[in-house]
């Protein structure tokens, strides 16, 4: 072992902590534009004057703006997964989860959701007994490893020792660099697949353990695209802003690594002291018919729509299909879906998923959802016939549907495109603009056009989004009330219990009246106690 290595405090300290790696680069030629962050101090999230709308639309809230920023780029605390009814029953998935978790994770509370009936919540065991606070989780936690790790140290690394000492990175393990949707993913509980990894030291084996970045993506001047990081880059090369996840064992070697197309590269430590951010279990191939991972106020929304066995229910913006997999598994197949999409790739990914899940009352159809009213008045068809009679595309399986005659569904669930403000955690500044953030909202009044239409008169609709900004939730509730005098805002149907504690009532000042905002239900990341993604749900009856 080189003489300063010996010297170095990184040698025998390894920590996940909030100072951890800080070293800088000391020249300024080469690598100056290398840059290492902790997640404690990375700022990222949502553009300045978006923060500054947030921060207006809650200005009561001193420390709003404060806790909105930290929940942004953390995870929710609780792991969420909405079980399949059509496969299983809660009872059988707790038992079957408990017993697959409590062997590789022990420290975990898998208990049953007391406010859904449909869905298990999972949660670091420590967190609960502590804190309620979501945010108190480990990212400043420091500690050192277990003597062990420090006893196998890759020697290989050293030979390049004094370059990586330059550049920041660790000199206890070699690392490898995800994208930022991995590193997300990871936040989340994920462990690493190959497709995620952009660079890595070389020389990594199967079975190694390594430092787990995320490269976050600088935009140019003007907001340009980042620039592109070259899959399979050696990490002395990567001269981009990256901040440290954790510690994870290699599942392959580095060469495996960028000569797959697909399979587990790096399982993340599930030692508490060796990850940023809570404690969340990897689920991804783990009951893959029988639970899904659903956002909680995502799955409020097929609750409010209330799907009973014989409607007809139409999905407007369906893909990737959870919320459309939520209302068959509520009705367990006992209904007539329709799930469109405007994008026919998406579609199909939707459609093998709703077959994996067994969700047989779902017809999947790739059209405009903008321009679906049929407009032929003298040819009134059932949904049930215009499926029946359409054509089957030969090359995708996907009906060849394009309209419905109006007055045709009993139920329709609206969740269109929207700023996504609330999806979290983010690891990258989003460069939207607030101009553009407030086009969605005449993008989703097209929507409601059509909806509106399309909907029995008695029947119910659903409008949701998964952004806390008013232009695109109360307002365009105060454009269906002025524009449509046949839809009634109508309450979302919960439970008291539900009412109580979930989520809050609309904005005032956007336009609604106080009956009004009590009404509605919306989430905001920068809530702390609810600890929940930005999300909006407001429900309508048409008259009769
Ligand atoms: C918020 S996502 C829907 C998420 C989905 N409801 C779920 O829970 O999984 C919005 C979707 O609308 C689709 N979309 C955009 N424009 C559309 C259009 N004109 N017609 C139908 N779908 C559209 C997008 O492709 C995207 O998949």
């Amino acid at each position: 072992m080189p003489n300063d290595l010996k010297d170095s405090p990184e040698t025998n300290d390894f920590k996940v902590n909030s100072s951890f790696p800080q070293k800088r680069p000391r020249d300024g030629r080469d690598n100056a534009a290398l840059r290492i962050q902790s997640l404690n101090d990375l700022t990222v999230g949502l553009a300045p004057e978006i923060v500054e709308r947030l921060r207006l639309q809650n200005a009561t809230d001193k420390g709003y703006v404060e806790r909105l920023m930290t929940a942004m780029k953390t995870p929710v605390a609780k792991t969420i997964c909405r079980v399949n009814l059509i496969q299983s029953t809660r009872g059988e998935v707790l038992k079957e989860l408990q017993k697959i978790l409590s062997s590789s994770v022990p420290n975990l509370e898998i208990r049953e959701h007391s406010l859904f009936p449909d869905v298990i919540e999972i949660e670091e065991a420590q967190l609960t007994m502590k804190t309620n606070s979501p945010h108190s989780s480990n990212l400043s936690s420091c500690t050192k490893p277990r003597s062990d790790d420090d006893a196998s140290l890759p020697t290989s690394l050293f030979s390049s020792w004094p370059m990586r000492q330059e550049k920041g990175w660790p000199m206890t393990h070699r690392a490898i660099l995800c994208d930022r949707f991995c590193g997300e993913a990871v936040l989340r509980g994920s462990d690493i697949f190959v497709r995620g990894i952009l660079a890595a030291d070389s020389g990594i084996k199967a079975g190694e353990k390594v430092a787990v970045y995320a490269d976050i993506p600088r935009t140019c001047d003007g907001g340009a695209a980042p620039k592109k990081i070259a899959r399979g880059l050696i990490l002395d090369n990567y001269n981009g802003n990256c901040v440290f996840l954790g510690m994870g064992t290699m599942a392959c070697s580095r060469s495996e690594v960028f000569s797959q197309s697909n399979g587990l590269a790096v399982s993340m430590s599930l030692h508490p002291t060796e990850r940023v951010g809570p404690l969340l279990p990897p689920l991804s191939n783990v009951l893959i018919k029988k639970i899904m991972l659903q956002n909680l106020p995502s799955i409020l929304v097929a609750n409010a729509l209330n799907p009973q066995p014989g409607d007809v229910i139409l999905d407007m913006c369906s893909a990737p299909g959870g919320k459309t997999a939520h209302l068959a598994s509520l009705v367990k197949n006992q209904a007539l879906i329709v799930a469109c999409d405007r994008s026919r790739k998406k579609m199909i990914e939707a459609r093998n998923f709703f077959k994996s899940l067994g969700a047989s009352c779902i017809t999947p159809l790739a059209l405009d959802s903008t321009r679906c009213v049929s407009i032929d008045r003298s040819n009134v068809k059932s949904v049930k016939e215009v499926i029946e009679q359409a054509k089957t595309n030969p090359d995708d399986g996907l009906k060849n549907v394009k309209s419905f005659s109006p007055e045709s569904f009993d139920k329709i669930l609206l969740d269109p495109p929207c700023s996504a403000l609330g999806l979290r955690p983010k690891l990258v500044v989003a460069q939207q603009s607030l101009r553009e953030v407030d086009k969605h909202a005449s993008y989703q009044r097209k929507f409601v056009a059509q909806a509106v239409q399309l909907l029995k008169p008695g029947g119910i609709m659903t409008y949701s989004t998964c952004t806390m900004n008013n232009s695109e939730n109360e307002m365009v509730v105060k454009h269906i009330l002025i524009e449509y005098p046949s839809m009634d805002l109508i309450s979302l149907g919960l439970t008291e219990e539900m009412e109580a504690s979930f989520g809050r009532p609309g904005l005032g000042g956007f336009g609604l009246t106080e009956e009004q905002r009590l009404l509605v239900r919306r989430f905001d990341p920068g809530d702390a106690e609810q600890d929940t993604m930005g999300f909006f749900v407001a429900r309508f009856r048409k008259k009769l």
